[in-house]
């Protein structure tokens, strides 16, 4: 597969700047994901990528060529969109083998056979190849479609929420069959998702967009332990980080108008009073919500605790992050 080199990309639609200046190089054989709000620019970055979309000013380089002026099939890259798209007159076993069936590749029929059988097997449709891709559900053509992309060897793939439309136990077993397809075969994979779970859990990368900039490029576990910005520390963490004025706890520095806590950052037994305002039992940990001095705070503790609401206990920061009035970390 190839790196991919984004350099210094702006896109405008109608005077709104949705890309600006973003910079990032995917390198070969990385999960990048990119993650942030609704109309932050991810899905206008895949575009930039694919050709399906060019920028204003900047450009792509794939595997160290210049992308300029090529069409999405000259690029080489597999998409896979939050809404499959299938042709619906052809089968499953049709649809999968369909990108190999090009006259170029000249693959023969059954190596054609034994990719779709692995790929359907792997995505739990082996039962339903011979289906006609419309007596299927949506789940089962989203699968499909994942399908279409990974029986090819493109440059890249370029997937924009391709799990959205699953249901959850569907999600978790393509999440952990995504990431084990990518880290045995090397494929270097571009994947905007809004689900922070599938980046802490996927992603090598995570880059965080903001208003069509790139504000912080790194690991998952970077970014959820030294983020640049409250923004930034918002985008990772379930459930998410604690931002609280930076005078309700003492030590913080001159400047720091806020702190951020991690749920796991609080820590009982000494420190300040604050009242148990809920006890939700997971399962495997249990969250308490607390309310301290006026502010909602949201805390882990040991799966079989016996706090109820009401109760008081004593908090304090473990590992804090200071933030500046303009909501940048102090380092
Ligand atoms: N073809 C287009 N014409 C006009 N504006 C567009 C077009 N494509 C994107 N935009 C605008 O560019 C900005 C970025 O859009 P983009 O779809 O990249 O966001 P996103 O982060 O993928 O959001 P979402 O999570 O909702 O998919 C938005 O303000 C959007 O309205």
């Amino acid at each position: 597969m190839a790196e991919v080199i984004l350099k210094n990309i702006t896109k405008s639609f109608a005077g709104h700047r949705a890309l600006d200046e973003i910079s990032m190089i995917v390198p070969d054989g990385s999960f990048v994901v990119l993650l942030g709000p609704t109309g932050a620019g991810k899905t206008t970055t895949l575009r930039m990528v694919s050709g399906l979309d060019n920028p204003d000013v900047g450009e792509v380089m794939i595997g160290g060529r210049s992308m300029r002026g090529l069409t999405p099939a000259q690029r080489n890259v597999a998409m896979v969109f939050q809404q499959y798209s299938l042709y619906p007159h052809l089968s499953v076993r049709q649809n999968l083998e369909f990108p190999l069936k090009s006259p170029l590749l000249k693959t023969p029929q059954r190596t054609i056979d034994e990719k779709v059988h692995a790929i359907a097997e792997i995505l739990q449709i082996s039962h339903k190849l011979d289906n006609k891709a419309t007596a299927l559900s949506g789940g089962e053509m989203q699968r499909v479609s994942i399908g279409r992309a990974l029986v090819r060897n493109p440059q890249i793939y370029l997937m924009d929420e391709p799990l959205s439309s699953l249901d959850a136990k569907l999600r978790a077993d393509l999440r952990v069959e995504l990431k084990s397809i990518q880290a045995k075969s090397g494929a270097t994979l571009l994947y905007v998702t809004h689900d922070q779970v599938e980046a802490m859990t996927m992603a090598t990368h995570v880059g965080v967009l903001h208003e069509g900039r790139l504000v912080q490029f790194g690991s998952p576990r970077e970014i959820y332990e030294q983020p640049v910005s409250v923004y930034a520390a918002t985008r990772l963490g379930q459930p998410r980080i604690n931002v609280v004025p930076a005078e309700l706890f003492p030590g913080a520095p001159a400047r720091a108008k806020s702190i951020g806590l991690r749920p796991e950052h609080i820590d009982q037994g000494d420190g300040q009073e604050a009242t148990v305002t809920r006890v939700e039992h997971l399962g495997d940990q249990t969250r308490l919500h607390l309310s301290f001095q006026k502010h909602n705070l949201i805390t882990v503790t040991d799966a079989h605790t016996r706090l109820k609401g009401g109760e008081t206990i004593k908090i304090q920061p473990n590992k804090p992050l200071y933030f500046d009035a303009a909501g940048m970390r102090l380092v």
